[in-house]
């Protein structure tokens, strides 16, 4: 049996969404700029797809989305653009995020110090959550932006995006937020949110890889990350790739309606807590950041005595897949950051997990994956030098 586990890295596309994608290929075709039929062809489902994008963000009609090739792309286009406008052409040079940002975030953020920027790290609670008084905290009269994720990628944890949402809005302070892990997972409000930038991905809710959009609240100028051609008023240059446009508006479309959100966080919760549990049972073994507050689908849990990468060989041998981290990450065996991020000892770092759900899991693959986790635990447990559980009376030796 094959059981997909690691959906924060990336989803199966829906097949429905598939079934939307393919005349863009070989019937309508055109370039969508193109002044005659075969690209105007293009734009009746081009239109829907924006519809579905603004409804599933909830973003006003005024407000932009444009579209991008994924949410690295729209979150450096917002980094750099406040970059250009408010530092470069204005009198700020401060951002603050967190230190549990994806590598999109840090590394654009990692560049702009390089450029002379101040960049402020805030650090996680012992709930691995960035707590809002911190961020007020921090913010000073040049700071040009706040960055906070919305959902981390490792843990599933929400950051409470609406009240840093209020802070900034008090503050006259820009505010972004990464939800490329939080949309078809939690519900994702712009205007409850006070955002005045949001990045996300398709191909994290079941839509294709490479496309992903950058919300623009109206009235906020950002400077284009790339120049040429006038495709999204001039605000993204480059042919639009039509058929991903119009998978990642469906599969919106998909995710984010009422009743799928009520499906992860009814069928989809209840797998993970079922998957969540039956590793706990096993002793010395911890969810990363605590079981509060999370997206429905993922849990990061520490094994102890269990190398990440030995476990992950194991299951892959047995058809599961599963991560230790960011895939973008997984090569690199350095203890994962979030980790340490919690203040978690280096012995622990290396020994997380991450499984991550999704709406086609089943209760028999989840069944099955424990099985397998269990028994690969016993076997690396014995086979470790390190590792030597003294059961208490009342436990069951490993
Ligand atoms: C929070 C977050 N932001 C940005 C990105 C980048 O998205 P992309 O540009 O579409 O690649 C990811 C991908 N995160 C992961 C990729 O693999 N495992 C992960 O957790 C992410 O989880």
């Amino acid at each position: 049996m094959e059981v997909y586990l690691d959906n924060n890295a990336t989803t199966m596309v829906d097949p429905i969404v598939f079934e939307e994608m393919k005349p863009f290929f070989c019937e309508t075709y055109g370039n969508p700029n193109s002044l005659h039929r075969f690209g105007a062809g293009t734009h009746p489902k081009m239109m829907e797809a924006l519809d579905y994008l603004y409804t599933g963000i909830n973003a006003d009609d005024e407000d932009d989305i444009i579209i991008t090739s994924n949410a690295t792309e729209s979150i450096n286009t917002v980094i750099k653009g406040v970059w250009v406008d408010e530092i470069l052409n204005g009198n700020k040079n401060h951002i603050v995020t967190s230190e549990v940002e994806h590598p999109a975030v840090t590394a654009a953020c990692r560049f702009l110090e390089a450029q002379g920027v101040s960049v402020t790290y805030l650090p996680v609670n012992e709930n691995g959550v960035i707590e809002a008084n911190t961020v007020k905290e921090n913010i000073k009269d040049d700071t040009a932006l706040v960055s906070i994720m919305w959902a981390n990628n490792e843990t599933g944890k929400l950051f409470p995006i609406e009240e840093i949402g209020k802070i900034c809005k008090e503050a006259n302070v820009l505010f972004h937020s990464d939800a490329t892990q939080a949309i078809g997972k939690v519900l994702v409000d712009v205007q409850k949110a006070n955002l005045d930038f949001m990045s996300f991905s398709a191909h994290k809710f079941h839509g294709p890889k490479g496309v992903g959009g950058t919300y623009i609240k109206k009235g906020v100028k950002l400077t284009p990350l790339l120049h040429g051609g006038e495709q999204m008023g001039g605000k993204r240059a480059g042919t639009v790739d039509v058929a991903s446009m119009v998978g990642m508006g469906y599969a919106m479309h998909l995710a984010t309606n009422e009743m799928a959100l009520a499906y992860e966080d009814n069928h989809v919760r209840k797998l993970r807590d079922r998957l969540e549990n039956a590793i706990l049972e096993l002793p010395e073994t911890l969810v990363i950041g605590g079981t509060e507050n999370r997206t429905p689908n993922t849990t990061l849990i520490s094994i102890r005595g269990v190398e990440g990468e030995s476990m992950l060989w194991d299951l892959n041998q047995k058809g599961i897949g599963a991560s230790t981290g960011s895939a973008c990450a997984s090569e690199d065996l350095e203890a994962n950051p979030v980790m340490n991020a919690f203040g978690s000892d280096s012995e622990l770092a290396h020994t997380g997990v991450r499984f991550s759900l999704s709406r086609f899991n089943t209760q028999e693959q989840i069944d099955y994956a424990i099985e397998v986790i269990v028994n690969a635990v016993k076997r690396l447990r014995n086979l470790s030098s390190s590792y030597a559980y003294a059961p208490k009376s009342h436990e069951s030796g490993l």
